[in-house]
């Protein structure tokens, strides 16, 4: 095919990559009546919508594609069966992956009807785990642009060179430097794997146009040896710069992004230590990390579940955590707050946390330097005795909830889970790190060694199981469930900050979305099959916090009330299902009012 154009490799320092953007097929077109749909995802071909195969003849040959796909024009249903059936033929999840993505390359629209559609089969296959596969094996498995990479080297020039990205309305970006991706370390730019799958979320889950979203990645380095002597690896090989120079780029990102796209959101995601941007550009960007500020989020809103099923008071409750970086004090700290809500003091919220690391539990005494980010739960009341290891641990603090994120797989064994049921009627048992691989006790294990008594919440999805005649499902506490939300309701109502209460807010909307049929299975997340309808109500509570916080700028939402925003949010989601026909109906009413003559 000749007449697809590129609209991707930007070429650093080359601004005139841009006049690509630039549909041939609607050049003909007056102005004011170009199909919206001229704007097709970045991250596809240039006119990839036009060439869906549901479109009608007389489109196709005002469009100029009649003639480049088969003739017949099909229903979505046809299609759909087409793309289940390859999906069906191939035989690993990276080739389900790939297929995927080459789908949502090729066209956009039926990638996410197909998506939305499906979410709970699909969505393991665009995150995780199998994003983690992917990203471990990016430069081997690398096929097609899908997002815009940045490097050190790069420095001087960002502004320019995001002059490149080809799409003029982006509404929000995920960066990250590769640094910590899930649980599988430092994967330098295959870490690219997560800005897509995650801004994939992003319109499946809470409907931004995919063409507003910039999958972002910065290769500052990597610390990876491997990589360095990969011939296939797409990166630098330089060692990772220092935290200075990495300030100093992410300043001059930051700004430069802003420049471009003044109301952009800026999601930050798996870096090492996201503590010090986070810290930094809070308040003058809409920006937010979501692996310390998401994930604190949802996982507070499954522990609002969790403590009241449990049956015991926030006050009694005690929670080791194996864990302690981003992931692990941004939980803690968000179910501080939860707790604090409850009626604790901070001190007495605090209390309820004993965080365990490498070194064994977080203690002040315990003789080496503790990251900055540790300090807070760092336990004073030890008496000078020191537990190395999450068995001692647990044996001392006897807890009602162990936490996972600590990337080690299966640390919750069969002794720990039975320990927790002898001393819990409901234990709250959440292994958290992804992917599966990492997570810290499979869901089957923690039923079968609870007498299926435990709570449950794991990072990674896991299958239904059946113990003792009855089936169990288990919840996925994962922050698919609140940044779409949280991005969605920035973007709607155009604020200038992600403060602290539009996070807790986006928690606290999780488990509103619970059924009584869900609550009666003890379960702790809504269905994903609801995601979307999830994304709304996050987002309607992220915007009310932003009210209160004072942080909007689209002042007429204020006068709403819920059900009102609610449905207005909902209205203005991308929805799928909808484009061709729009873009069908559009270009049908150009055909009338100008009699156009197609060129065959
Ligand atoms: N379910 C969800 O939504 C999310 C899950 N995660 C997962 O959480 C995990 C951790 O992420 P981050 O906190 O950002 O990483 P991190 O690198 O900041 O923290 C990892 C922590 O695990 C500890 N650790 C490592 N080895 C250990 C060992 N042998 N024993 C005890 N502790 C050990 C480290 O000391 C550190 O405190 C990852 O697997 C990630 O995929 C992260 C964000 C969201
Ligand atoms: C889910 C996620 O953000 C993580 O595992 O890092
Ligand atoms: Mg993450």
């Amino acid at each position: 095919m000749t007449t697809s154009t590129t609209t991707q490799a930007p070429v650093a320092h080359n601004v005139g990559s841009l006049a690509a953007v630039t549909s041939p097929t609607t050049a003909h077109l007056p102005a004011h009546h170009k199909p919206k749909h001229n704007a097709p995802a970045a991250h596809v071909p240039n006119r990839a919508a036009h060439f869906d195969t549901s479109l009608s003849i007389p489109v196709r040959k005002y469009l100029q594609t009649y003639g480049l796909t088969p003739p017949r024009a099909e229903s979505y249903e046809v299609q759909k069966k087409r793309c289940l059936a390859q999906l069906a033929l191939k035989t690993t999840d990276i080739e389900r992956f790939l297929y995927l993505s080459t789908l949502r390359y090729n066209n956009v629209h039926l990638f996410y009807r197909l998506l939305t559609d499906h979410f709970t089969e699909l969505t393991p296959l665009v995150y995780t785990p199998v994003v983690g596969e992917a990203c471990q094996r990016w430069s081997e498995i690398y096929q097609q642009p899908e997002g815009m990479y940045l490097s050190f080297e790069d420095k001087g020039h960002l502004s320019t060179i995001i002059q490149n990205w080809p799409q003029q309305n982006v509404e929000i970006t995920v960066v990250t430097d590769g640094s910590r991706i899930l649980g599988l370390g430092d994967l330098g730019v295959g870490g690219m794997g997560i800005p897509i799958g995650k801004l994939a979320l992003y319109t499946g889950c809470a409907g931004i146009r995919p063409e507003g979203t910039l999958p972002l990645t910065i290769d500052l380095g990597t610390s990876n040896k491997a990589l360095h002597e990969d011939p296939l690896y797409m990166g630098s090989r330089r060692d990772k710069v220092t935290q200075a120079e990495e300030i100093e780029f992410l300043d001059e990102l930051m700004a430069a992004l802003k420049e471009r796209w003044p109301d952009i959101v800026i999601q930050f995601e798996d870096w090492k230590n996201p503590f010090p941007s986070l810290e930094r550009y809070r308040q003058d960007y809409a920006m937010f990390n979501d692996d310390i500020q998401g994930t604190g989020a949802v996982i507070m809103g499954g522990i609002i579940g969790a403590v009241k099923q449990s049956g015991t008071a926030p006050k009694d409750h005690r929670a080791v955590f194996l864990g302690s970086g981003s992931a692990g004090v941004g939980v803690a700290k968000q179910i501080v707050d939860y707790f604090v809500h409850e009626g604790l003091t901070e001190d007495e919220a605090k209390s309820c946390f004993w965080l365990v690391d490498s070194k064994g539990l977080v203690t002040q005494d315990r003789g080496d330097k503790l990251a900055e980010h540790k300090i807070y739960f760092s336990r004073t009341d030890n008496n000078g005795q020191q537990f190395k290891n999450l068995d001692e641990v647990i044996e001392y603090v006897k807890p009602t909830i162990i936490m996972g994120l600590s990337t080690i797989g299966g640390a919750f064994t069969p002794e720990i889970l039975q320990k927790m049921a002898k001393w819990n009627e409901r234990p709250i048992i959440f292994p958290l790190s992804n992917p599966s691989s990492k997570s810290e006790c499979t869901f089957e294990e923690a039923i079968v060694h609870t007498e299926g008594r435990a709570l449950f919440a794991s990072g990674s999805p896991f299958q239904p199981v059946m113990y003792n005649g009855k089936m169990y499902h288990g919840g996925q506490g994962n922050n698919m469930y609140v940044f779409p939300g949280i991005g969605l309701g920035t973007i709607l109502s155009k604020s200038v900050q992600v403060t602290q209460g539009m996070i807790y807010a986006s928690g606290e909307a999780v488990p509103t979305m619970i059924t009584e049929e869900e609550k009666q299975l003890a379960l702790l997340y809504p269905s994903v099959t609801r995601i979307r309808d999830v994304s709304a109500r996050v987002a309607l509570h992220v915007i009310r916090a932003a009210q209160k916080d004072n942080v909007d700028r689209l002042h007429h939402l204020r006068e709403m009330d819920d059900a009102t925003l609610e449905a207005w949010i909902k209205d203005k989601m991308y929805d799928p299902h909808k484009e061709t026909q729009e873009l069908e109906d559009e270009v049908r009413e150009l055909v009338q009012d100008f009699s156009a003559t197609p060129r065959l």
